[in-house]
């Protein structure tokens, strides 16, 4: 395996400008020669050379510092080369222009070598601040920004504010929102949670206005925007509607803005989605944040003609795309993706499965080699999660949810009710349950009924008409614009209801949908976390009913550790099918069985604002 090197850790490398001091190393020799004019012929150092072994002296404790660095770091599958400088960053030596400011900076590079030691070790740092068990003291974050920063990316700061805030206050967030964060390269949380918009490291207040009916940053917001300010690689789990989009939309519109050079000019960014449909809507939110800094975003996805994509991403900032447009218009020519260092998938654990794998991989391929790579979900498998260790660079996993672990949990707002049916009697039950939920004042409710297969979604579509119902579909059998159209009336309310396959489950933030219906169960039960998510959003409640058959009972022990997890009433017929989880196969990773009993830890409600 191979060694990390120093660049890797994000550290401040020995082969920067300032710490390059072998000419003076060559100097110093001829300036300790004998001086002709003294008689005794004794060797005379000049003020300049005593400047010089104090040098020689720093340079022998940094080279130590750094083997320190070295031999505690530990080795990882997945260790890249070192970094090559782009042309476009900015040279250590333009940024230090007179010998003072070097010096101070030498100074300060050598503090923060020490502690990043420190750091590796697993040690706290206190520096003569009260330790904490939690998160470290603030002299250590702000030494923190530099570890896993790609070079001459944007840097960390916290905001006076958030620094001068109690580390109870600190610690009561991070447990009343069972927050956690593992990171390979401290012990310690190193950054405090942005509690607040107004502590983004943000220079423009403008850039604030997107969230000015929001209270405050939801839960994964707040974890995740220092780190990601900070340039980590970062895999976020939370749960569905918890603003995630949000949580690498801000850092990635910053990023894009520290970087020196001219804006619109090609990608420097990437967005990875499964679906077109979810892809426009990140393109949507991102786009009001990247336009009032001046950024420009484009949406690339498949089912609609290429020119307008093509002639867009010459000057785009930020591409969002799915996976296989993308990577026609790369074989075209016309993606060009190497300058872009801040990748990031959304639905992680979907781009990572099977079919998507290869798209993806060779996606990151043409990626500049020191990106930041981000990867958010709200189901991660462990089947993927080899898989993600491999496009990353010692990533951080910040999981909201009292699952450390990165469990599978759905909403705890979700009421979820599953009903055992005969397979004949779901039309039956299914008719009952729209004029239940749509009668009387519920009448515009808006309602989203699960199929699994594109013909039956056809054939449900058809029914729900035949019965009077306002419906809409959309599934990979209709046209893009078929599918746009679907989608716009029951967002508009025109059609309260929508039949859809899978291509739906993912993302979609659709406000009010009281109910999802499952008529027929999916085929993962990550799946039915995700299809059930898309009511009870944005700390809203909602209702999600499930009819279960015969058909399904490889799924029922998935299914019922869900529902334990959620606080979900388990009927008896569920629990007959069998409590064995079988779990899930990735073509790398193989599968592997699991008798739970069905005793899932039971998870508590977190509050959301
Ligand atoms: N800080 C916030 N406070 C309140 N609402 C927010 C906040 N941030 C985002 N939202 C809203 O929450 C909703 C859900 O956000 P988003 O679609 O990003 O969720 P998600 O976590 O990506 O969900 P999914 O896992 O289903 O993809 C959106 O309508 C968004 O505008």
């Amino acid at each position: 395996m191979p060694k990390r090197t120093l660049e890797e850790t994000g550290l401040p490398s020995m082969e920067e400008p300032l710490a390059d001091t072998s000419h003076k190393q060559k100097k110093r020799k001829s300036k300790t020669l004998p001086d002709p004019s003294n008689e005794d012929g004794a060797i005379v150092e000049s003020k300049e050379s005593k400047a010089e072994r104090k040098e020689r002296k720093r340079q022998k404790k940094l080279k130590k510092a750094e083997k320190v660095v070295r031999e505690a770091e530990p080795e990882t599958e997945n260790a890249v080369a070192p970094v090559t400088p782009e042309e476009e960053e900015p040279k250590y030596s333009e940024v230090v222009v007179d010998a003072k400011a070097a010096k101070r900076a030498e100074k300060a590079r050598l503090k923060a070598l020490k502690k990043a030691v420190k750091e590796a070790n697993g040690e706290t740092v206190t520096n003569g601040e009260a330790p904490s068990k939690k998160v470290a003291p603030a002299t250590e974050r702000s030494i923190g920004t530099s570890i896993g920063t790609s070079k001459g990316s944007a840097l960390y700061s916290e905001n006076p504010e958030l620094t001068a805030l109690p580390q109870t206050e600190i610690d009561t967030f991070l447990a009343d929102n069972f927050i956690s964060i593992k990171d390979p390269l401290s012990t310690t949380p190193i950054f405090r949670p942005i509690l607040k918009f107004s502590y983004l490291p943000i220079s423009d207040p403008a850039q604030l206005k997107p969230f000015k009916t929001f209270k405050a940053p939801t839960p994964i917001q707040a974890a995740v925007w220092p780190y990601l300010s900070a340039g980590r690689d970062v895999i976020g789990v939370a749960e569905t509607g918890s603003g995630k989009t949000m949580a690498f939309a801000v850092p990635c519109v910053r990023h894009i803005l520290s970087l020196p050079g001219a804006r619109n000019k090609g990608a420097r960014a990437v967005v990875v989605s499964p679906t077109r449909e979810l892809a426009m809507q990140s393109y949507e939110q991102i786009s009001i944040l990247a336009k009032i800094s001046g950024l420009q975003a484009v949406c690339v996805y498949g089912g609609v003609p290429k020119d307008e994509q093509r002639r867009t991403l010459k000057t785009a900032d930020i591409v969002i795309a799915t996976p296989g447009r993308l990577n026609d218009l790369i074989n075209e020519g016309c993606a060009d993706l190497g300058r872009a260092k801040y990748v990031v998938l959304d639905e992680a654990d979907r781009m990572l499965d099977k079919g998507f794998e290869e798209e993806i991989r060779k996606i990151i391929n043409t990626t500049a080699k020191e990106r930041q790579t981000l990867m958010f979900t709200a189901t991660w498998p462990e089947s993927v999660r080899a898989l993600a260790s491999t496009f990353m660079k010692t990533p951080l996993r910040i999981t909201i949810g009292d699952n450390p672990t990165g469990d599978l949990r759905a909403n705890n707002r979700i009421v979820q009710k599953v009903e055992v049916v005969d397979p004949r009697s779901k039309e039956f039950r299914l008719l009952q349950i729209l004029k239940q939920y749509q009668s009387g004042e519920q009448k515009d409710d808006r309602i989203i009924v699960f199929a699994l297969y594109k013909k039956e979604a056809t054939r449900v579509e058809g029914f729900i008409r035949s019965k009077g119902f306002r419906v809409a579909a959309i599934h990979g059998d209709l046209s893009q614009e078929q599918r746009t159209r679907s989608l716009e009336a029951f967002k508009q309310g025109g059609t309260p209801i929508l039949v859809a396959t899978d291509v739906a489950a993912r993302g979609l933030d659709i406000p009010n949908v009281r109910l999802v219906l499952n008529l027929t169960f999916p085929l993962t039960v990550e799946d039915y976390v995700h299809r059930i998510g898309r009511t009870g959003r944005a700390g809203k409640e909602g209702l999600a009913i499930t009819l279960f058959t015969e058909h399904d009972k490889a799924q029922s022990g998935s299914l019922i550790n869900v529902l334990k997890a959620a606080n979900q009433p388990v009927p008896d017929e569920l629990l007959k099918f069998g409590t064995t989880v079988k779990k899930k196969e990735h073509s790398a990773y193989g599968a592997f069985y699991k008798d739970t009993g069905g005793d899932a830890q039971v998870s508590k409600k977190i509050t959301f604002d």
